[in-house]
């Protein structure tokens, strides 16, 4: 029981007082000596290594530091959040770890692994220890939507980072930054490409999908020197986003792929995707109703794509409804090539960054001289019919071989027929043989020459024919001419009409 007995006097606790104070003074001393000693004799990170784990073991917080990475940043997203969660998914394997939370998203090809709640992930870098944690709290929010009341799980997410104190500036300034750098290259390397239409409704992206398509420039058949430039040419426009600013252009490059049905414009296009990792607008211009709508469609898209025109000879009557003679009183609510030209190079072609676009056609011939001036379309690729070096690559593609005896016959065979690559890749697809598919295609080559050979005397006979019916036709006039002549005894010409 408490008695006013046992207090201690006033003169005993000051003495008390006196005696901790000085052994505090004296252990603090003691402390600072050990702490010069230390220096001396163990290296900084070695200190900083035993100071973590006697911090860890003994709740020693005082030397350490976490610092909390929330999900949200309010309303929007935390970029650091995100960053860490993609930079440690690619250091999972640590043998620190006895979990690990693994998932997949139906689209996605590969698994994503990550650190899962309550495990702590020890991270090293510059020799200094991280000590990452996923933190996650389980709640319960009531709603009351439409006046009924209704319970929803909410979840709060965050990562915790724990280091110590005396490494705060190298985190903040070095290994922060670090996370977010390896992060956005990871994104970029996993990014899936996606293929979405876009027409006047805008992009919706429940129509998008993955592009998936397997075409490279490796796999592609064209010819090697323009397939270095066109390379060089992208790699160009997209580390140019200074020049741009500087220069005072919006960021953006227009291609026109031309050539016959079959000579791998798509693949091409595929092909640029792939090795951009940028994604595909494919533009329906028969869904566009108005010039307005040009506009709408292009505030949808987003930056890093390719906005593709195919067949852009095919909406050819643009060319008639913008030549003058239709009267539109509102060229706003109708599609004219001016309303396209603006599209690619106006005003509204600036909003956005690193954009591409991409017109193909069959007949370039075809299309209004505006649409392809020099400046609008900054490169004309023509995809030709295939050629000897195109066909190599295409047998290395189908057959997996770089060499064939039957090589020389067939490459020859190439130089005298018109061939598409596409035509070619079928016939080598026939059989997983080389020897027969390329005995197919040999013979298909020589049926092709053959053809060709009388489809020529056959186009030579109907000129013959057809010459000499203009003779006869031009004779026949002239006695005509010549019998009048006489008639009307060198009156002056009469006018009929
Ligand atoms: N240059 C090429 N290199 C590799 N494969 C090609 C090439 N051209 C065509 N192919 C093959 O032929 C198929 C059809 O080619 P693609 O659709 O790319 O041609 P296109 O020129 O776009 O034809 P179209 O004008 O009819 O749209 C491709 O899937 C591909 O397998």
């Amino acid at each position: 029981m408490f008695s006013l007995s046992k207090m201690p006097s006033t003169t005993s606790v000051l003495s008390a007082y006196t005696t901790l104070t000085a052994s505090a003074v004296l252990l603090r001393t003691l402390v600072s000596e050990v702490q010069n000693m230390t220096n001396q004799l163990i290296p900084k990170n070695l200190q900083d290594k035993i100071l973590s784990k006697v911090g860890i073991f003994m709740g020693n917080y005082s030397s350490q530091m976490t610092l909390i990475i929330e999900e949200n940043n309010g309303l929007t997203p935390n970029e650091i959040f995100e960053a860490s969660k993609f930079y440690l998914s690619t250091i999972v394997n640590h043998p620190s770890l006895q979990r690990v939370k693994i998932s997949k998203a139906e689209k996605e090809r590969k698994f994503s692994v990550n650190i899962s709640k309550d495990e702590k992930l020890i991270d090293t870098f510059e020799g200094v220890e991280l000590i990452w944690e996923l933190k996650i709290v389980e709640s319960q929010k009531t709603n009351s939507d439409d006046g009924y009341l209704s319970l929803e799980k909410v979840e709060q997410i965050w990562y915790e980072l724990s280091f110590l104190k005396s490494n705060r500036e190298m985190v903040l300034k070095t290994y922060l930054p670090f996370i977010l750098e390896r992060s956005k290259a990871i994104k970029e390397e996993n990014k899936v490409i996606k293929l979405s239409p876009l027409g006047s409704y805008g992009w919706q992206s429940d129509v998008n999908v993955n592009l998936d398509h397997p075409s490279t420039f490796d796999t592609l058949a064209m010819d090697p020197q323009l397939k270095q430039k066109l390379m060089d040419d992208l790699e160009r426009f997209v580390r140019r986003r200074d020049y741009y600013r500087r220069v005072g252009k919006a960021w953006k490059r227009g291609y026109l792929l031309y050539g016959p049905p079959g000579t791998g414009k798509s693949s091409l296009i595929a092909a640029m995707a792939n090795y951009l990792k940028f994604d595909i607008y494919d533009m329906e211009l028969t869904s566009v109703h108005a010039n307005s709508d040009f506009r709408t469609m292009l505030a949808s898209t987003k930056n890093r794509s390719i906005i593709v025109i195919e067949d852009i000879d095919c909406t050819i009557e643009l060319q008639n409804r913008d030549d003058g003679s239709h009267n539109y009183k509102d060229s706003e609510s109708q599609v004219t090539l001016s309303g396209l030209l603006n599209f690619i190079d106006g005003l509204w072609s600036c909003c956005g960054d690193e954009r591409i676009i991409v017109f193909t056609t069959n007949f370039k011939e075809r299309l209004d001289p505006a649409l392809i001036r020099p400046g609008r379309m900054d490169m004309h690729i023509h995809m030709s019919y295939c050629t000897p070096s195109g066909f190599k690559i295409l047998a290395s593609n189908y057959l997996g071989i770089k060499n064939h005896w039957k090589f020389g016959e067939i490459e020859e065979l190439i130089t005298e027929v018109n061939v598409t690559p596409a035509e070619i890749a079928e016939e080598l697809m026939k059989s997983d043989h080389a020897d027969i598919a390329l005995d197919e295609l040999s013979s298909f080559l020589n049926k092709k020459k053959e053809d060709c050979k009388s489809k020529i005397v056959v186009e030579n006979e109907a000129d013959k024919k057809g010459d000499e019916m203009n003779k006869e036709q031009t004779d026949a006039k002239d006695m005509r001419k010549r019998k009048g002549n006489s008639r009307r005894g060198g009156r002056s010409r009469r006018k009929i009409f």
